[in-house]
């Protein structure tokens, strides 16, 4: 499915923030790996979510929905022998089950989406896994992937943080299952490092004891653990709100988004820093973002990586601020759904953004006078890119028409309600 994007000049209404995902994937694991009922209320439903309750089902755990909550009973250390499972094109489950899986025989992870998933690497969580005692087949570090488990006991591991920050989260989930205490050392640089402190946060609720330096490049994991049932509730998203909170910055806007809570170890909400330093009007009180835009930006230079999965989303607003704007410390943009520096930089071309690529960084010249449009969007399977296409489409001259735009259900299946429901001229087409 294909979606049309016309200019749109006002946006306004009000709506409550999709769920998280980063927290969902994470405590729909936590839950599976406690003996005994967790509860889990306001869950994401996307197909990343939806990718994590298949594989925990399919891993043993018994899960019980309705509209508010769902229900589920753990499987605790002891997952159930599963020959293959399908995380979908969900990165973060994928590597966070490798890691779960170092306590089962034989599992294989399927190559469902060979252009996205099955491009990305995980070579370093592979060598880690090694080091744990447990055989990887892969093919040269990407999917399918076949983890012989079943005999791993903790240790000293090493890891490297350069490309991802879900490799770590991969071990911290299961370490403390291990029969004996590990240590985590981390190599390299450490990526996305904000979101270490989710993993960590969820970890604690799930009363598992971490003991990790406060730069997180070390890690002391008692082994012998088990994880508590609990009752979770699910904060809202960041990173797709910061989509929407960017279409109200480059129009004409009265937007308000609830349940987005200041005190978020989310990096992603950074984007109410990042519109406030563009000047953009602008409140975050009790939870609501609100933005009344009036079209104007200003250009910024930020450091992308505290933010990762927000920095499309800026630089769209970016794409119409006054003066050069620089996204700096974002090379791991290139190992997501798509090369996110030059895939997207290529598609914001096309729609006539002034844009300028380095191995790190995204360069923006800023066009306040508008863009033309006019073109088809390939979104490279990528919901951010979709996302962001979006917000430029709403201030280009003529519309654009973004290819297989259905794919920006891999996060947030209503987005273009939700845009619709505050204005935006965007309509679904069949191909
Ligand atoms: O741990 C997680 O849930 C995630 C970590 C980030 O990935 P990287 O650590 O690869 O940057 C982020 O982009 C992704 O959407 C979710
Ligand atoms: C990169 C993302 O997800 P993942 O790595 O989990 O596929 C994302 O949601 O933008």
């Amino acid at each position: 499915m294909d979606v049309i994007v016309k200019p749109t000049p006002t946006l306004n209404g009000e709506f409550g923030a999709l769920s998280s995902k980063n927290y969902t994937t994470r405590y729909l694991l936590a839950a599976a790996l406690a003996e005994g009922t967790s509860t889990i209320h306001f869950p994401a439903h996307s197909e990343d979510s939806d990718a994590m309750r298949r594989c925990i089902r399919d891993l043993g755990a018994v899960l019980e929905e309705d509209d508010s909550k769902i229900v589920i009973q753990g499987f605790g250390s002891h997952p159930r022998d599963v020959r293959e499972l399908n995380v979908g094109n969900a990165g973060a489950v994928l590597r966070f089950l490798m890691g779960v899986t170092a306590l089962c025989p034989e599992v294989t992870f399927v190559n469902t989406y060979p252009d996205s998933l099955g491009k990305r690497p995980h070579d370093d969580l592979i060598d880690a896994l090694g080091q744990l005692g447990v055989e990887v087949q892969h093919e040269q570090g990407r999917l399918p992937i076949t983890i012989k488990g079943g005999n791993a006991k903790g240790g000293h591991i090493r890891v490297s943080g350069s490309v991802s920050s879900q490799y770590l989260s991969a071990l911290l989930f299961v370490t403390p299952l291990l029969a004996e205490d590990s240590t985590i050392e981390v190599l390299n640089d450490l990526k996305s490092k904000v979101v270490i402190g989710q993993t960590l946060e969820v970890l604690e609720q799930a009363g598992i004891v971490i003991h990790a330096s406060d730069d997180y490049m070390s890690f002391r994991v008692p082994g012998g653990q088990a994880y508590q049932p609990q009752t979770y509730t699910v904060q809202g998203d960041y990173p797709g709100s910061a989509a929407v909170l960017a279409a109200a910055a480059v129009t004409q806007s009265d937007v308000k988004i609830l349940r987005l809570m200041e005190q978020s170890k989310q990096g992603e909400r950074a984007i109410v820093d990042v519109l406030r330093m563009m000047e953009v009007p602008l409140t975050h009180e009790n939870d609501v973002v609100h933005v009344q835009g009036n079209g104007r930006l200003k250009a910024i230079e930020f450091d992308g990586d505290a933010a990762t999965d927000a920095v499309l989303a800026m630089v769209a607003a970016a794409v119409f601020a006054e003066g050069t704007s620089r996204f700096y410390n974002v090379e791991n943009l290139r190992y997501k759904e798509c090369d996110r520096i030059t895939d997207y930089l290529n598609e914001l071309r096309k729609a006539g953004a002034n844009v300028e690529e380095r191995q790190a960084e995204i360069i923006v010249h800023g066009r306040p006078e508008g863009v033309e449009g006019g073109v088809e969007i390939n979104a490279h399977f990528d919901h951010r890119v979709i996302m962001a296409l979006t917000v430029v489409g709403l201030r280009s001259k003529e519309p654009l028409r973004i290819r297989d735009a259905h794919h920006v259900a891999k996060s947030y299946p209503q987005y273009f309600d939700h845009l619709q429901a505050l204005g935006a001229s965007v309509q679904w087409v069949k191909e």
